[in-house]
């Protein structure tokens, strides 16, 4: 059996719907499971409209509007018939969202957020599903949550892997025998049955956890690229596509921050040697690139650039070492405010990390830094990382750039630069 995952990109409008059926359609006769995100920008609509209903903003009723005319577009272009079943579907999944906002938010950020923004897969799924069945696929749509289980981290849910296993293991291959089954990414739940979320981006992962759980042949997700480049195409000219990448250089470039992959997703179809295709949605013919266990190491370097860095450099007030007792204190204070360390330095009184500047979580990191330390931070930089980098690389990324902060291995050279 193979796994396909779908993000927002590939199914942001009815087109982009029309495309998907194209692609599964052609295997037809194959077991399949397909995992879908959000439609387009969805989540983050939905982040927005749980930020105002959390402060009780006047717009919170704007953006769902905004949201469901978003989906009833996109549905009424697929489906003609106004009494097809699926307008009632996906007014009720909204309607979800209308019953939490109806009361003012007594339950903490967290959970509100997951049990708001999940609307967003599960509606995409709900249309998709239907007009697979539309055009003639025997396809069940399957509730994530009945099968990934996390524990109680919302918005950032870790698998409860043996019970996942178990669910899927029990329940899956049967099924995948007699028809097509799509189900949403990025979404799981807690053993009491509450919706949790695996992470912004995550519906990768819940590709790869459905698809090492049922040890299948492979994982393709289709994207808007024709594979994974030596670089983001957003920002370099001239990228070459990469046809075969080992794993370890995969997790590599995703820990450094390519966003072609979520970070997660390559560790459990390593452990089970799944290949990992990232395939094209609009030039499907187009091999790809293909993840897998090889000695090969990257043909070309590869580029990863994070703009909008803040660099935190923190000192102890009473002039001490950064030893252990201070760098755990600081690990957990940013544990605490969720923020991802991109990269770090220390010297005997100091300590430097460079973060993505987030707002308002950033500010209240300092604030809670400046109670035990002094702290100097500058915003506006920009983290180059280079896998397999030599001179010339980082010469052609320095032009006009000045080196704040420099840290290089045998095989990754990470650049904190400040434009001049
Ligand atoms: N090394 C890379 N190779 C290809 N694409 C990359 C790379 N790094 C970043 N990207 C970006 O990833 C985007 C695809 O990911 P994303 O927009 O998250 O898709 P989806 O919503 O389908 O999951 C591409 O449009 C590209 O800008
Ligand atoms: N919809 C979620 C999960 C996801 O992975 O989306 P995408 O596949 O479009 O990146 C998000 O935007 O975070």
């Amino acid at each position: 059996m193979q796994v396909f995952k779908f993000g927002g990109a590939s199914v942001k409008d009815a087109d982009g719907v029309v495309n998907l059926g194209r692609i599964v359609s052609a295997y037809r006769g194959h077991q399949l499971l397909i995992v879908v995100s959000a439609m387009g920008k969805t989540t983050n609509l939905l982040e927005r409209l749980v930020q105002q209903y959390f402060t009780q903003a006047d717009d919170t009723y704007d953006l769902l509007q905004q949201a469901k005319r978003y989906h009833e577009d996109i549905v009424q272009a697929l489906f003609p018939d106004g009494n097809h079943p699926v307008y009632n579907e996906v007014a009720n999944r909204f309607v979800e969202i209308e019953w939490i906002l109806e009361e003012p938010p007594m339950d903490p950020y967290d959970y509100l957020y997951d049990q708001i923004v999940a609307v967003g897969e599960l509606v995409s799924t709900t249309i998709i599903s239907h007009y697979l069945h539309a055009i003639g696929l025997t396809t069940k749509w399957l509730d994530a949550r009945d099968y990934i289980l996390t524990d109680n981290t919302h918005r950032e849910g870790r698998v409860a892997w043996e019970a996942t296993e178990a669910r899927i293991q029990d329940n899956l291959p049967d099924l995948l025998e007699h028809q097509l089954l799509v189900t949403q990414g990025f979404i799981g739940s807690t053993s009491e049955n509450f919706t949790t979320t695996l992470g912004r981006e995550g519906s990768d992962y819940s590709a790869a956890i459905f698809a090492a759980c049922l040890g299948a042949e492979s994982v393709t997700i289709w994207k808007d690229v024709p594979g994974v480049l030596n670089a983001d195409p957003k920002w370099f000219d001239q990228t070459e596509l990469i046809p075969e990448l080992s794993y370890l250089d995969a997790i590599e470039l995703t820990y450094y921050g390519a966003t072609v992959i979520h970070p997660k997703t390559i560790k459990p179809l390593q452990n089970k040697n799944i290949t990992l295709h990232v395939k094209s949605f609009i030039d499907i013919e187009n091999g790809g690139t293909q993840i897998r266990s090889t000695k090969e190491s990257l043909p070309v370097p590869s580029f990863i650039f994070k703009v909008n860095q803040v660099l935190i450099s923190i000192l102890p007030k009473d002039f001490s070492f950064i030893v252990e007792d201070n760098l755990s204190d600081i690990f957990s204070r940013f544990h605490a405010h969720k923020i991802k360390v991109n990269m770090m330095h220390n010297s005997a009184v100091s300590f430097s990390v460079s973060i993505d500047n987030t707002g308002d979580n950033v500010e209240a990191l300092l604030l809670d830094l400046r109670s035990r330390y002094d702290i100097r931070h500058q915003i506006g930089l920009e983290l180059i990382t280079i896998r397999y980098y030599n001179q010339q690389t980082i010469a052609r990324v320095l032009v006009e750039k000045e080196i704040i902060m420099e840290l290089k291995d045998s095989y990754t050279c990470q650049l904190l630069v400040r434009k001049l």
